[in-house]
């Protein structure tokens, strides 16, 4: 925090992720002044399922939250508003006495419901689903998630027709917590990644639950992205009741962010996934190629639309190079190992871990690697996984283009992967367009600054939000048109092939 002369106030941003949580605060200007960062554990108790410790990641909140006190010296009472940004989808059901959770936080990566999303879409309901939620019937959704804990958790459904447990995505699990139990609400953008939520009517669907079995009274009340939900109990707040004024899931909250609020304009964050974001202003597109349509964000009584293409594993991939195939010891070691690759991209590393996301929605894929030689090496493997990023979202952004009709000359970026230079100049050449990273990476924390800012009066309204957002750096393409079709031709390969062997061996 050298260079900052303290102000009198300043917005927290509460980030929490798949893989960390991160405690920031912004001042006036929007500049970031500390952050505190702190990763969990995940748990993998069977191949395809991913979970997380509800409470671990409320005890990395804390820990964070008091950090930034401590290393900052600002006062918690000079926090005028609380923003809070969550990885969407992961499903949490807790005792509304006990405050308790009933099983391990179900993450939006596991797959561990996906034989009831097959019951669901061999029951033809997918049109139906489609229509009203703007989503694929996948286990990726909180819906199937819920269901299938009623299901486990013996006496689950039953307490939770009696009213006494809840659910909640992170936010709602967060707010929760944060008011001592007293606020139980989630907004928008992170009702539309349920399965459970009418994008057109705002509300949940009660036909959806009753085909799920899932009793209204456990669902949070929904609130617009920016607005006062409740205030942090001063037990929590070292003293101080906080308003908590603005939430939305990481990808609205990157797009709101970038300041991507025209409709056409488009942002792709590359944290643990991908996912490419395109606002389509207050119309609600539906895609006819399999990407989703999702609420961006609501405010003062106006609903944004976006389309959004989600990919599963993206800088997991890295993590899998650093923790799992221990062939870097840091995330950002894989630049410089891919800069020193002198093969010629003859190698594909497709990355499907637990299945595919857009535009393919095939769980039962995993992870290939295709074009080895004698030859091959440590850093070409390192690049092909780097690539793998690229070439996924070019998959989505070219299924984007043909759903929108919009052009996309330029593409903004941010999200962890994103500072590294050798990706976004691939991703500049394989798409052909221009990338401008932002100066500052931490996007989605802004995003829900700028919401929790904004229904405070801290910022009047987002004209002046426009003037504190700095240039960004710029990656320009320089492939020949020649080798990108040779190379993205390849890619389309190694993705069919590793769909067949999917599709042909039963793996969990
Ligand atoms: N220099 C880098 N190059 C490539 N990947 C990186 C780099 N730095 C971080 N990552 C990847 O970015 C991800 C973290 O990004 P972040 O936006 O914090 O994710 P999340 O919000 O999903 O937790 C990790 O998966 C990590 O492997
Ligand atoms: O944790 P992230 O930033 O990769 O985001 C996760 C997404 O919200 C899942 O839909």
């Amino acid at each position: 925090m050298e260079g900052f002369v303290l102000d009198e106030s300043y917005i927290l941003s509460i980030d929490e992720g798949t893989t960390s949580t991160r405690s920031i605060i912004f001042n006036h200007s929007g500049e970031k002044v500390i952050e505190s960062q702190k990763e969990f554990r995940q748990y993998f108790p069977q191949p395809g399922w991913v979970e997380h410790d509800a409470n671990e990641i409320w005890n990395a909140v804390l820990s964070t939250i008091a950090n930034v006190f401590i290393e900052s010296g600002i006062k918690p009472a000079q926090i005028k508003g609380i923003g809070i940004t969550n990885q969407r989808e992961t499903t949490i059901i807790w005792d509304k006495k006990t405050g308790l959770p009933i099983y391990h936080a179900v993450v939006w990566q596991s797959r561990q419901s996906s034989e009831i999303a097959d019951w669901l879409r061999e029951d033809n309901n997918e049109e139906k689903f489609h229509n009203k939620t703007g989503l694929t019937i996948d286990a990726y959704f909180s819906a199937t998630k819920v269901r299938w804990i009623l299901d486990q958790v013996p006496g689950a459904q039953e307490r939770a027709e009696n009213g006494e447990l809840l659910f909640g995505t992170i936010d709602t699990w967060l707010v929760w917590k944060l008011t001592g139990g007293k606020v139980h609400v989630t907004d928008y953008s992170n009702a539309s990644r349920t399965m459970m939520f009418n994008i057109h009517d705002l509300a949940w669907d009660k036909e959806i639950l009753k085909i799920l079995n899932i009793p209204e009274k456990m669902l949070p009340q929904i609130k617009s992205n920016s607005e006062i939900y409740g205030k942090t109990a001063d037990y929590h707040f070292y003293g101080s009741q906080v308003p908590i004024s603005g939430m939305a899931g990481d990808q609205q909250a990157a797009l709101f962010g970038q300041l991507a609020l025209d409709p056409g304009t488009i942002k792709n964050t590359y944290g643990t996934g991908a996912f490419t974001v395109m606002n389509t202003g207050q119309t609600a597109k539906m895609s006819e190629n399999s990407l989703l349509t999702t609420i961006a964000y609501g405010i003062n009584g106006k609903v944004n639309y976006a389309l959004e293409g989600s990919i599963y594993v993206a800088g997991s991939a890295i993590q899998w190079l650093r923790d799992g195939m221990e062939l870097i010891q840091s995330a950002s070691d894989s630049e410089k190992a891919a800069l020193n690759s002198k093969n010629i991209d003859e190698v594909y590393v497709v990355p499907a871990f637990t299945g595919l996301g857009a535009p393919y929605w095939d769980s039962s894929a995993r992870g290939a690697v295709f074009g080895l030689t004698r030859g091959t090496t440590r850093n070409d493997f390192i690049k092909a996984t780097l690539q793998s990023l690229a070439y996924q979202s070019r998959d989505v952004i070219d299924t984007m283009k043909s759903d929108s009709d919009i052009e996309i000359p330029k593409l903004k970026v941010d999200g962890g992967a994103a500072k590294n230079n050798y990706l976004l100049q691939f991703q500049a050449d394989i798409l052909n367009t221009k990338i401008i990273r932002a100066d500052d990476l931490e996007t989605t924390a802004l995003g829900a600054a700028f919401l929790a800012g904004l229904s405070i009066g801290f910022w009047k309204d987002v004209d002046e939000l426009k003037q504190l957002k700095n240039k960004g750096t710029e990656f320009e393409p320089k492939m020949s048109n020649t080798k990108r079709d040779v190379l993205y031709e390849g890619w389309k390969k190694a993705v069919n092939a590793t769909r067949q062997f999917g599709s042909k061996t039963k793996v969990n």
